[in-house]
Order: C-alpha cells, then structure tokens, then sequence
C-alpha cells in the first residue's frame, strides 16, 4: 500500500473580493521531502501558506495533513515549524535569551533547549555572539536566528516563507546546508523562494503557481519534460545570419544578435539532423551546449501561462 502523503491539497480556491488568490490547487508533499513553492509576486504562494497553517481557511476544496495516525484540516501547532514572511523576534534580548524563549514556549525542556540552541549557533557560526543583542547583529544573522527558532522543538514539517531573502550568497548557501539537515532528520520541508539556483539545489520536487494555479509540479526533470525543453545550444556563425533561408521548424530558434542563434532541443535525438540544417545558415564559428536551469525553465513557463483574460476567451 502507498503510504499517504504527509500533506494533500484538493481543488482549493481562495478569494479575496473580486481577486482569486489561490484558483483550484491540487498537488501533494510526501513526508521528509523539500517541496518549493514557486512563482511571481502576487501568484497566490502566501495565501495558500496561511491556508496551510490555519490562519485562513479554503472557500472551497480541502487541505489534509497526515500526522500521528491523525488527519488535519491545516498543519497543526505542535507539528509546525514556521518562518512567516514578517520576522518576529525581540530586538533587545540576546540571541539566547529570543530562543530560549522560543523553544520553552513550544514546550521544550530548558536543557534540551540549550543543547539545540548551542548546536544550531555552532551551525551557524553565531555562538560567539549568543550573549549580544539581537538588534547588533545584521540583517542576515538575524534571519538566521529566526530559522534556529522554527526548529527548536523539532518539528515534523517546516514552512519557511521566503528564508533566502536578504541573504548575501555565502548565508544563503549556509541556509541550503540547514535544510539540508532537516532533511537528513526526516523533518518534511516546505518553503517560498525566488531564488531559483537555491531550489535547485535543494528542492524534490516544486509547484511554479501563477495567477493562482498550477503552471509546474514535480521533481526538475518532471518539471523539464512538462515544459518540452531539455537543453539549448547557441550557435555563433562567421557572418550575419537570415533565419528565413532555414527549411527546418524555426519555432524553437532565437536570434540572439545578428550572428548569434540559441535552439531549445526536448532531447537529443534529432542533434545530427539539427546540426545539418542550421550549417544551411552559414559557416559556423562555434557552437555551446547548456542545459536549460531553473531560472530560464521558470521564466519561460510563466511567458506560456495564459494570462485570465486569454483563459477567459478560452486561449
Ligand atoms: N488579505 C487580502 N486581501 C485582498 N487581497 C489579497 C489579500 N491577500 C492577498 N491578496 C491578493 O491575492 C493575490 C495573491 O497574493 P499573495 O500574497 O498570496 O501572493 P504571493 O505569491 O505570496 O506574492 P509575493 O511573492 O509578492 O509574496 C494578490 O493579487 C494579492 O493582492
């Protein structure tokens, strides 16, 4: 028998006046996975993140968690671990102080408190500073401190809204490594981010939400084949190129400047025949493989997106 997902969202709808946050989501996280949740400002991420903790409810549809042989209707208080969009920690005690504040009030005991503090600060290289106030730390330290907050009591699921942001490259590749761990702890992890070569790193599986909907869901190489597009070559020839003299679909053909062209394969089949036809174009002077990463796949999936006035219309 398969196991139940940890979470399973069904046809939920969220709106709010004449706008629809959140447009019939469907998708599922299994337990200990990463799951990201993709998608421009305004795509409905932090609308179904209320959902999923509680603070609003789906006008329709249905939100399961799966936790100690029990289901909930929203991921519950003890089981939670969450980042909210708005940091909340207390600017005038020590960073000791904030998380031991935390942990106790999610029921820890004061020494196994302490261990974790110590641990996580280890982690995070703080633990010289565990003794200053929070405020004399930067911004991105402070971040840090919140993450430790969230898991303190070692939660089963983890939702962090947005725990890259403010980060200078080196903290956020510390925060990838902290996932990382909780990972490695079974703990299931959710999180928003725009930071799309982070994700990729890190993420099983993600859902690319626009306008409220689903455009993407699954793993980068479901992701990859949903969109068509595996990989591109950019083809520099020696003089200026025309695009029309090409027998071959040109759908998949960018012209990047004069001289320059940039061809989407779905999979490299076809390369020798591809090859062929674009030496039609003129002598070439060199040729580059790249795979497509997650920021191009992201971009161009929402350029594909139909907008609501063309769904209207039935585009
Ligand atoms: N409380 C609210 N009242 C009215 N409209 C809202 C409310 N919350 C969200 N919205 C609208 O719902 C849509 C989705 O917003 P949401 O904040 O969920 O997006 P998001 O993906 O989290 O964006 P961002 O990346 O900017 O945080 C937007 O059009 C927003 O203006």
């Amino acid at each position: 028998m398969q196991e139940k997902p940890i979470l399973n969202v069904c046809n939920v709808f969220k709106h709010y006046q004449q706008v629809t946050a959140v447009d019939n989501l469907s998708f599922s996280v299994k337990e200990g996975e990463i799951f990201a949740l993709l998608g421009p400002n305004g795509a409905g991420k932090s609308s179904l993140v209320r959902m999923l903790i509680g603070f609003t409810h789906p006008d329709s549809g249905t939100i399961t968690v799966n936790l100690d042989a029990r289901s909930y209707s929203a991921i519950p208080h003890h089981a939670l671990g969450y980042l909210p969009e708005d940091r909340g920690l207390y600017s005038e005690k020590t960073l000791t102080q904030n998380l031991m504040y935390f942990a106790r009030l999610r029921g820890v005991d004061k020494q196994i408190a302490k261990q974790r503090i110590d641990f996580w600060l280890n982690e995070f290289e703080l633990i010289e500073r565990q003794h200053d106030p929070l405020k004399s730390l930067s911004k991105g330290n402070q971040q840090k401190v919140q993450l430790i907050s969230a898991v303190l009591h070692e939660p089963k699921l983890v939702l962090l809204d947005e725990p890259f942001s403010g980060l200078d490259p080196i903290n956020q590749e510390k925060v990838v490594t902290f996932l990382a761990k909780l990972k490695q702890r079974g703990i299931t992890v959710i999180l928003s981010a725009h930071q799309m070569a982070m994700v990729e790193k890190l993420a099983d599986r993600m859902l690319l939400m626009n306008q409220g909907q689903t455009v993407l869901l699954g793993s980068l190489a479901e992701i990859k084949q949903q969109i068509g597009v595996s990989a591109e070559l950019v083809l520099r020839y020696e003089t200026d190129i025309n695009l029309n003299t090409l027998d071959a679909d040109s759908s998949r053909l960018t012209l990047l400047n004069n001289n320059t062209i940039r061809i989407e394969l779905s999979d490299a089949k076809h390369l020798n025949t591809k090859l062929i036809e674009l030496t039609q174009l003129g002598t070439l002077q060199h040729i580059e493989s790249k795979t497509m990463d997650l920021h191009q796949l992201y971009l161009k999936a929402i350029a594909q997106h139909p907008t609501q006035e063309q769904r209207q219309h039935g585009a």
